[in-house]
């Protein structure tokens, strides 16, 4: 159980406002109307744990705007705790932008330069009794993407790998964005981080590109191994409408994708995540655990937006019942 200081869920990373076309099949440039969504991975997990009856608090930051009060009151609707979301005066609440070509091609722009609020997090400003207290940690790869945020991502992850007491979850979601790291040698400086917060991380989450990113192996076994290798407990490869990998020590097992009438496909990976805080808790078997994430990432790309889509414990039970012929999981006797 975590501390009466610490929320259940404590998540570090990005929040913003999501700015999306109400057309689609059309580029930016012809788009007219818009849509004003809380965004941002980190804040779109922490809202999907939200949904499904958990407690999260985000540790991230807002610029003194309104998008930065709008993305707070956003949180606070929405089921997370956002007290320890920082209000920098010196840079704006970032905006993202995306164009919508269903089914499969949602190009992403994001407007978040020189720096961002949520990466002026500075190892000082840590909450640690909350970062070791609670239940389960997660953590974002682009949190490590730039100083000072880097170095308070590492203290948060060391000083809990540190703390007494059984290993509890600490999530590295492997997140990558390239436009957040260097145009030169971005890949290889995302890789030594990424391999450095997994030594004190007990679950990696990534598609198979950042799972690339993160241990340079394409294949998608050959990358949870190395997952494994570096540290974590559980390896979970996603790999788009073609289903998930997890892998274990002692157990593999492969959960293909539900099919979905796709409106966007954006904010699937976090639908996801939310529930794989929800089931890690739960202490659900692992082809139950992934069932319920790939219904979660299903619904998501089935809806325009990302936060307020994230579906309830209910809409995840029917949309694994209506697909219970495909959703059981196969397991893979490579242990
Ligand atoms: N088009 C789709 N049809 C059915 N299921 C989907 C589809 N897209 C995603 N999913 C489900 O959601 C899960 C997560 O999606 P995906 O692999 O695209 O994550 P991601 O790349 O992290 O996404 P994001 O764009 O949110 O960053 C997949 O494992 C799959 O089960
Ligand atoms: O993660 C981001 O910063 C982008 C989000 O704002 C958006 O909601 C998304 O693409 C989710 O995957």
């Amino acid at each position: 159980m975590s501390t009466p200081a610490a929320p259940e869920v404590l998540v570090l990373g990005r929040c913003g406002v999501d700015v999306y076309p109400l057309q689609t099949g059309v580029g930016l440039e012809d788009v007219e109307t818009f849509g004003k969504f809380l965004g941002g991975s980190a804040a779109n997990v922490a809202v999907a744990a939200a949904r499904l009856g958990r407690r999260p608090a985000l540790v991230s930051g807002v610029g003194d705007d309104p998008f930065g009060r709008f993305v707070r009151r956003s949180l606070r609707q929405l089921g997370v705790d956002d007290s320890r979301v920082a209000t920098d005066a010196d840079h704006l609440t970032p905006v993202t932008f995306c164009e919508v070509f269903p089914p499969d091609r949602f190009p992403i722009w994001f407007y978040r330069r020189p720096t961002t609020p949520d990466l002026q997090l500075d190892a000082s400003a840590l909450d640690l009794a909350a970062v070791t207290g609670a239940d389960l940690l997660w953590v974002t790869l682009t949190g490590l993407s730039e100083e000072p945020s880097r170095t308070a991502h590492h203290t948060a992850l060391a000083a809990r790998a540190a703390a007494a007491g059984p290993r509890r979850h600490t999530v590295l979601d492997l997140d990558h964005r390239a436009d957040f790291w260097p145009a030169d040698g971005g890949v290889e400086a995302a890789r030594t981080q990424a391999q450095r917060a997994l030594a004190h991380a007990t679950v990696a989450v990534g598609n198979r590109e950042e799972c690339w990113v993160a241990t340079g192996e394409d294949d998608a076994d050959a990358a949870a191994d190395a997952l494994l290798a570096l540290g974590v407990d559980l390896a979970v490869v996603k790999q788009g409408p073609r289903g998930v990998l997890g892998a274990t020590r002692s157990e593999r097992v492969v959960v293909p994708a539900t099919p979905v009438a796709v409106v966007n496909g954006l904010g699937a990976g976090d639908a996801f995540g939310g529930s794989l805080v929800d089931g890690l808790l739960a202490d659900l078997p692992l082809a139950e655990l992934l069932a319920r994430c790939n219904a979660a990432g299903a619904i998501v790309a089935s809806r325009l937006e990302c936060a307020t889509a994230m579906p309830t414990a209910e809409e995840i039970a029917a949309h694994v019942a209506a697909h219970a012929d495909m959703t059981t999981g196969r397991e893979r006797d490579r242990a």
